[in-house]
């Protein structure tokens, strides 16, 4: 598992720490890591495959990131790296490590004369701001970050790219784009949450002791161990039933792919059977015959141990009978697409069993009264309200999916990719964690893992893909997240 921790929270920790180590400890520990990663990238990136003769531009700031970065910088400087600081505020740059990096032989130069160093160096190091930065860059530092952009030239970023908001993952104006963020003591939000974490690149944490200090987390982002751990699996004494049902109530006349895509899912997210209630199951039949189907309503259907509502359905009368139905069901209840439209805010409200809501930032916005582009710009504020709201799991889909549930850390997905942005990967997205509900996952562990499946099932599949595709995938990325188990 992966944590992340807000600016305030890493304060608190570093101070504790810091009262327990010789002063310039932990600077130290940053910067030996951060010039131990630059050399590994200088090894395999450089024009020069090495550090002797590279040419290295730091971006200075005045706060300790700057610091970390002349400190840095000094050491691949000894190690016979051509070295440059370009100071953003010479009178304020960190005394100890501006004077570490002249004594390396280091050059500083002023803003003005940095264009043409920038567009001929092997590395960038972003040393403009760390968690100390408030709002997007300064004209003169947005210049910089500008100059290694369009040069295309290797950005290592220090502790996180500058100009990103570290602690929601927000970006208000210009920030630096790094190709990777080497960042200390534990993850910042802002690395795993676009739009910021899209400036991020590969990501590596260095430790400087920070662990045994820092609380519970606030961000949370699973891994394969933690996914594995989860998956349901069938033992010796299970059947159909034990293995748990799940109910899909998707699709209609005007859209029966939407159910085939669900059901596509269900059946691969481990249940021991899917049922099938609605108008399409004459298609869901024709391509799965193995799911039950039934086209009463949801309280006539049968027994399930989930239920997935919404994909495809309409908004007709029939539609928001059904929903209020499962509403009103004793069981984990996922609401996706038009169901989220069709639901009752008090019915969702007052369930006793968990419900997991799948919006992506257009429901999430109809659902909050709020613009679509401000839960884009803000998905960590928006899905902690919406889980407020509803007192319900949410899962919010898109560039980064998170899932939040009140008196948790929030969860950030960290598989998927932009080519999941196709017509019906939602729908195959509910069916695929309803069936882990029903198999008995929580429904923040369903709907993580449902995400985490779903994001490795895009990256596996050959692209440009359709839908359908995904649910095939999901055996393949079983068995590569469990190698027991799955294809
Ligand atoms: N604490 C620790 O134990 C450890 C900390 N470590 C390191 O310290 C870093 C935090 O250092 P920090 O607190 O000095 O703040 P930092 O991010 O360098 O920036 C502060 C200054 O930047 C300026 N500024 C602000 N916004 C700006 C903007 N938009 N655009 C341009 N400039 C802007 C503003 O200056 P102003 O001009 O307003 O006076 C402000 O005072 C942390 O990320 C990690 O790298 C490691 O060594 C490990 C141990
Ligand atoms: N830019 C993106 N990067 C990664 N995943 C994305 C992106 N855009 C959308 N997705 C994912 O694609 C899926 C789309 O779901 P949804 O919006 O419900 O589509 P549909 O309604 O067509 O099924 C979600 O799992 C979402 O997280
Ligand atoms: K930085």
């Amino acid at each position: 598992m992966r944590h992340a921790y807000t600016v305030e929270t890493v304060r608190k920790a570093e101070h504790t720490l810091m009262t327990r180590v010789p002063p310039g400890t932990l600077m130290q520990r940053a910067a030996a890591g951060l010039a131990a990663a630059c050399a590994d990238l200088l090894g395999r990136t450089g024009r020069r495959r090495g550090i002797y003769g590279s040419r290295v531009v730091a971006l200075v700031g005045s706060g300790d990131n700057g610091g970390d970065t002349l400190y840095a910088t000094a050491r691949l400087a000894r190690r016979g790296a051509g070295a440059t600081a370009v100071l953003l505020a010479p009178e304020k740059t960190h005394p100890g490590g501006l004077a570490a990096f002249r004594r390396a032989g280091g050059r500083t130069v002023t803003p003005a004369d940095a264009p043409p160093l920038i567009a001929r160096a092997d590395l960038v190091l972003d040393g403009i701001v760390g968690i100390g930065g408030k709002g997007g860059l300064r004209p003169e530092a947005a210049g910089l970050a500008r100059a290694a952009y369009e040069a295309r030239v290797a950005v290592v970023a220090v502790d996180l790219p500058s100009g990103v908001d570290a602690s929601t993952g927000e970006v208000h104006g210009d920030a630096v784009r790094a190709d990777a963020t080497i960042t200390f003591g534990t993850y910042k939000p802002c690395q795993l949450i676009d739009p910021a974490a899209e400036h991020t690149g590969a990501l590596r944490l260095i430790d400087i002791g920070l662990g045994p200090y820092l609380p519970d987390p606030e961000l949370e982002a699973l891994q394969h161990a933690d996914v594995a751990a989860l998956l349901p699996t069938p033992v010796g004494e299970s059947d159909k039933y034990r293995r748990g049902v799940v109910g899909v109530v998707a699709g209609s006349e005007r859209y029966p792919g939407a159910a085939v895509l669900a059901v596509g899912g269900a059946l691969r997210g481990g249940a021991g059977a899917v049922r099938y209630v609605g108008p399409a199951a004459d298609a869901v039949i024709a391509r799965y015959p193995e799911t039950l189907v039934s086209a009463g309503p949801p309280s006539k259907a049968g027994r399930v141990q989930a239920w997935v509502v919404g994909p495809g359905l309409g908004d007709d009368a029939r539609g928001r009978q059904a929903v209020a139905e499962v509403l009103a069901s004793d069981v984990p209840v996922l609401v996706d697409a038009d169901g989220l439209r069709l639901a009752d805010r008090r019915a969702i409200r007052e369930r006793t069993a968990p419900t997991v809501l799948t919006p992506h930032a257009g429901e999430a916005a109809a659902l909050l009264e709020a613009a679509r582009e401000d839960v884009e710009t803000a998905r960590l504020a928006h899905v902690r309200r919406l889980a407020e709201e509803f007192a319900a799991t949410v899962l919010l889909k898109g560039s980064t999916t998170l899932v939040a549930e009140q008196g948790h850390p929030v969860r950030v997905n960290p598989t998927g990719t932009a080519w999941l942005s196709t017509a019906g990967s939602g729908d195959v997205l509910s069916g695929l964690t309803g069936s882990l509900l029903a198999a008995g996952l929580t429904a923040r562990d369903a709907a993580s893992v449902g995400a985490y499946l779903h994001g490795l099932a895009g990256r596996y599949a050959d692209v440009p893909f359709g839908s359908h595709e995904l649910a095939e995938r999901i055996p393949e990325v079983w068995h590569s997240v469990h190698p027991e188990q799955g294809a």
